[in-house]
């Protein structure tokens, strides 16, 4: 979707960002301790991750160039029309700035959210970090997010069959879940929400104070790095009734009113996107996405394990929330009557 391409297997390619945005989380822990103990570490000449840093940027530089001429390329047809991210991204440099190369730098700013600012000098440079973060923020995250959420389905058979009744009753069996139909989902759209509030695949938010501060009686000094743990305000007793159970019922409200009451408690204590200006910018983005692979997996197949249940343990000091032991399951097709005008197969 950023790139308005799809990765084939055929020729490595998706294996090869696989393997980057996999490359790139695992450096998360080493910044996050550099982060921490920067000072010390400044003055010991110690660098955690710069060596790292340096051996997954260049990887990154060459695949994204490659895209970006593809890109390039098609601006220049006839009947060129923006249809992706990026497409909208070089447009709106196009528009700002002219006669000079292509090249991506974000520009850090504290104060305000702003979204990153693209500036077109020079020849292609190293600073691609936009089109990274995207890719390493929007992958990883929403693929173990599905992951969860199905280990969760499959051990809880109820709940998989309510969701598939409403599937079946909302969309019927002759035709594939669409976006539009989503809003008319609402036991899909709470399991997608419980998945999240149970296994939030980015289950730290960390923060630095801009001035000082008192929290819950304590006194933050200012520029106090915090680190918020969204995994434990989710499962928090003091807010959540049977916290530690997949319960998607829990997320349904039935008038508008409780709907209202329920988005202001909601502000406080779910927060799988994190918060605030710093908050995750692709939320709606992967809702609906991690809607439609779960429901099109309900929809289609049965989920056969080895075993009784399915292991949720977590892995361990990893910053993303993963499963120790991922998933693994056969599916197996169920008998639908899809007519052919519901399947959108892309032509390559
Ligand atoms: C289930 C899926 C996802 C989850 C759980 C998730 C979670 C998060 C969280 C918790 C943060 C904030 C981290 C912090 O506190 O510093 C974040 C940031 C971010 N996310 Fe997501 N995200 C998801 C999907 C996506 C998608 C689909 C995109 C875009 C394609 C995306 C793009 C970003 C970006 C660019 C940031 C950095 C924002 C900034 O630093 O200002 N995320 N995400």
């Amino acid at each position: 979707m950023i790139m308005g391409r799809s990765c084939s297997e055929k020729n490595g390619e998706a294996e090869r960002v696989r393997g980057l945005v996999i490359e790139s989380l695992a450096l998360s822990p080493k910044i996050f301790l550099g982060m921490i103990f920067h000072k010390p570490l400044k003055k010991l000449g110690i660098s955690l991750f710069q060596k790292d840093i340096k051996s997954v940027s260049p990887k990154f530089d060459e695949l994204l160039e490659k895209f970006l001429v593809e890109h390039e390329e098609k601006m220049e047809e006839d009947h060129y029309k923006a249809n992706d991210m990026m497409d909208l991204l070089l447009e709106a440099m196009e528009m700002r700035m002219q006669n000079v190369n292509l090249c991506i730098k974000r520009v850090s700013n504290t104060k305000a959210r702003k979204p990153p600012i693209l500036f077109r000098y020079g020849k292609y440079s190293n600073n691609s970090l936009l089109l990274q973060e995207l890719l390493v923020a929007g992958t990883d995250t929403s693929a173990l997010a599905t992951q969860w959420t199905m280990a969760e389905l499959i051990n809880n058979p109820t709940i998989l069959e309510r969701l598939r009744e409403e599937i079946e009753s909302v969309v019927g069996n002759t035709r594939l879940i669409q976006e539009t139909d989503l809003s008319n989902l609402p036991y899909l759209q709470s399991v997608v929400k419980e998945g999240l509030r149970l296994h939030p695949p980015a289950s730290i938010s960390v923060r630095m104070s801009q001035e000082r501060c008192e929290l819950g009686g304590f006194y933050i000094p200012e520029k106090t790095l915090l680190v918020v743990n969204t995994y434990a305000i989710m499962r928090d007793p003091n807010f959540w009734e049977d916290p530690e159970e997949f319960k998607p019922e829990r997320f349904i409200t039935s008038s508008r009113s409780e709907q209202e009451d329920e988005m202001r408690e909601e502000v406080l204590k779910y927060i799988p996107f994190s918060a605030g200006r710093r908050g995750c910018p692709g939320s709606n983005l992967a809702y609906v996405s991690l809607g439609i692979a779960i429901g099109v997996m309900v929809q289609c197949f049965d989920w056969r394990i080895k075993g009784e249940k399915v292991n949720m343990s977590e892995t361990a000091g990893t910053i993303m929330l993963a499963m120790a032991q991922p998933l693994k399951c056969t599916p197996v097709p169920r008998t639908l009557n899809l007519l052919p005008s519901s399947l959108h197969i892309p032509s390559s």
